[in-house]
């Protein structure tokens, strides 16, 4: 039995503050980005990044164009402290990124930190303890003064180290982790506490950092504790205000969307949404979501494929296949209704006279993230007329006639029904091709024909068909090719059929293109057949897909 949630968890309360302005805000900026993938991201995973690892992820978030870069927590191990010299020693950091360490708010902890740090040009020195009263209580055992007196006296000990290193252009963050699960009045009090005690400047703000470490309300009540925050702080014109999003509730991006509006102008989070328990909030569709509302995100992921397998590689961890804008499913439309509905905004882009994206069920064009337009459809039983279709259109050229498209749709039904899974674009070519008489058809083959025009409206056609594998030469007489073709074969076969539907197209746009024919043929008995042909000219194709429908009448 669940137990009961009543006596078990209580809700979270809200945040009395009903002059908020959030709710009417637009994001029309992109935020100051700081990627923690190397820190927080790091510290999550199963094995550590080792050297080689953090150095590819490096360079991948600078290619991304991330400038502040949290590349680690120098005094948690060997590893962290000398990969932070070599990048250093090693003139690795361009000019204009910053690296971000971070350490406890404690005094041993920071000293090692420096000295990890000796010779970088820009440095945020990040710090935090938690001040939530569950951490206050259980963790630390101190009152909320003690931690206040924490927090300061280490931030000094920052300040006084900063003055010792003057080649270093030094930006100080603070966090006072588990913010959302803190009185928001005595968060405020103990981030006033302690940019007093920096005492920023309009034009060197210093970060304040407020964390949801563990995800525990609803991202409207982080929104408010933001802009609670904000209004109320009393030097808020000289701090940057930061969100460090968790997503224990799965509502990460959304808490950070609404932070933003809420007045944040800072997001630190992780590719790929990686970090503690669940992850930090996804910096990926944090930028993709701003970048299909017309926002320049000011970050790259124009190569998402590439991101994914280093990241994948770098963090030993998949990335789910629907994982917004990059999972390898997150273009693809298996559902028929779907899939009609894309086929038909893809052939109403081509007139379309505006630049805007505009595709059903397409909320982002695939190429922009370097995808194309192949796995848009795929096909298995949930499938309609629209997909097999559009995989032929795309690989082959194919037009399909409307009545044919449904027709061929309740074939590759059947295949799929049969098998239960998908049919890959090969599997629909080869059972397009054997269906209608493109491949293995060997009952009636034409191996030359020639067409005289008697008269006007009579035509006299010569044909040499293989029957069966034996040779035999026909002739008759019609209004046109198809009618004298029909004619020979009626003769020949003694079956009584017309044709009642007739398409072609070029396969292809230069004038040597190949022709394709499709022909439906039906008999008294209400049995009909298509036949489907390709050839170099539109009297061999027309003739072709004529026997090839006509094949299928004969046992
Ligand atoms: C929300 C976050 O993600 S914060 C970042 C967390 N990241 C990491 O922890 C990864 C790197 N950390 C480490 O490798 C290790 O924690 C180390 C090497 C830095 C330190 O390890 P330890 O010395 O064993 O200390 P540990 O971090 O476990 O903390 C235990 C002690 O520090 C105190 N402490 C914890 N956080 C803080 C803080 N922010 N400020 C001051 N003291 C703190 C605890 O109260 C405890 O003290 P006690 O022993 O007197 O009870
Ligand atoms: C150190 C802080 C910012 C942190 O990682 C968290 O609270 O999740």
């Amino acid at each position: 039995m669940i137990p009961n949630p009543e006596t078990k968890y209580r809700p979270f309360p809200p945040v009395h503050f009903p002059q908020r302005t959030w709710p009417d805000k637009k994001i029309t900026q992109a935020p100051i980005w700081c990627a923690v993938d190397m820190r927080d991201g790091n510290q999550s995973l199963i094995n550590p990044m080792d050297h080689d690892r953090k150095i590819k992820f490096f360079k991948l978030l600078i290619e991304c164009g991330f400038k502040e870069i949290e590349v680690g927590f120098p005094s948690a191990s060997e590893t962290e402290f000398n990969f932070v010299r070599f990048l250093i020693e090693n003139d690795m950091i361009p000019d204009d990124v910053t690296i971000q360490v971070l350490s406890a708010a404690r005094p041993d902890l920071i000293e090692r930190t420096f000295e990890a740090l000796k010779g970088a040009k820009n440095v945020v020195f990040h710090i935090y303890n938690a001040t939530a009263e569950i951490f206050r209580r259980i963790v630390f055992n101190k009152s909320e003064d003690e931690i206040i007196e924490l927090a300061t006296s280490a931030t000094q000990i920052v300040k006084d180290l900063c003055t010792k290193y003057p080649e270093t252009k030094w930006t100080f963050e603070y966090s006072p982790e588990n913010f959302s699960l803190t009185e928001i009045d005595y968060a405020i009090r103990i981030c006033e506490a302690v940019t007093n005690v920096w005492n920023p400047s309009k034009e060197r703000p210093m970060i304040i950092n407020l964390p949801s470490s563990v995800e525990v309300n609803t991202p409207n009540v982080f929104a408010d504790q933001i802009e609670y925050f904000s209004t109320n702080f009393a030097q808020r014109d000289k701090i940057t205000l930061s969100v460090h999003p968790h997503n224990d509730r799965g509502t990460a991006v959304a808490t950070a969307e609404l932070a933003l509006m809420a007045g944040a102008d800072r997001i630190e989070g992780c590719l790929f949404g990686n970090g503690e328990r669940t992850g930090n909030v996804d910096i990926i569709t944090l930028a993709m979501n701003m970048y299909t509302q017309g926002i320049n995100p000011k970050l790259d992921f124009h190569d998402i494929k590439r991101i994914v397998e280093i990241v994948k590689e770098c963090n030993e961890l998949p990335v789910h296949p629907r994982h917004p804008y990059a999972g390898e499913l997150v273009f693809t439309a298996f559902s028929g209704s779907h899939q009609d509905a894309i086929k038909k905004g893809f052939q109403a882009r081509q007139n379309q006279q505006h630049s805007y994206w505009e595709l059903p069920y397409l909320p982002i064009d695939p190429a922009d993230l370097g995808c194309s337009y192949e796995a848009v459809i795929r096909v298995n039983s949930q499938s309609g007329k629209s997909g097999a279709a559009w995989i032929l259109q795309q690989n082959h050229g194919i037009e399909l006639p409307p009545h044919l498209q449904r027709e061929f749709s309740s074939v590759i039904q059947q295949q799929t029904d049969q098998t239960g899974h998908e049919l890959t674009p090969a599997e629909i070519w080869d059972i397009f091709r054997t269906q209608y008489g493109l491949k293995n058809q060997e009952k009636l083959v034409l191996q030359e024909f020639n067409v005289e025009q008697n008269a006007p409206n009579s035509t006299k056609l010569k044909l040499t068909l293989a029957i069966n594998g034996k040779k035999v030469t026909l002739e008759g007489v019609g209004n046109g090719v198809l009618s004298a073709g029909t004619a020979i074969l009626k003769a020949k076969t003694q079956l009584d059929f017309r044709i009642v539907e007739y398409n072609e197209h070029t396969l292809g746009k230069s004038s040597d293109s190949r022709s394709i024919s499709y022909i439906k043929c039906s008999n008294k008995n209400g049995d009909s057949f298509w036949g489907v042909a390709i050839d170099n000219d539109i009297l061999g194709s027309s003739l072709k897909a004529l026997l090839n429908a006509v094949s299928q009448f004969i046992d």
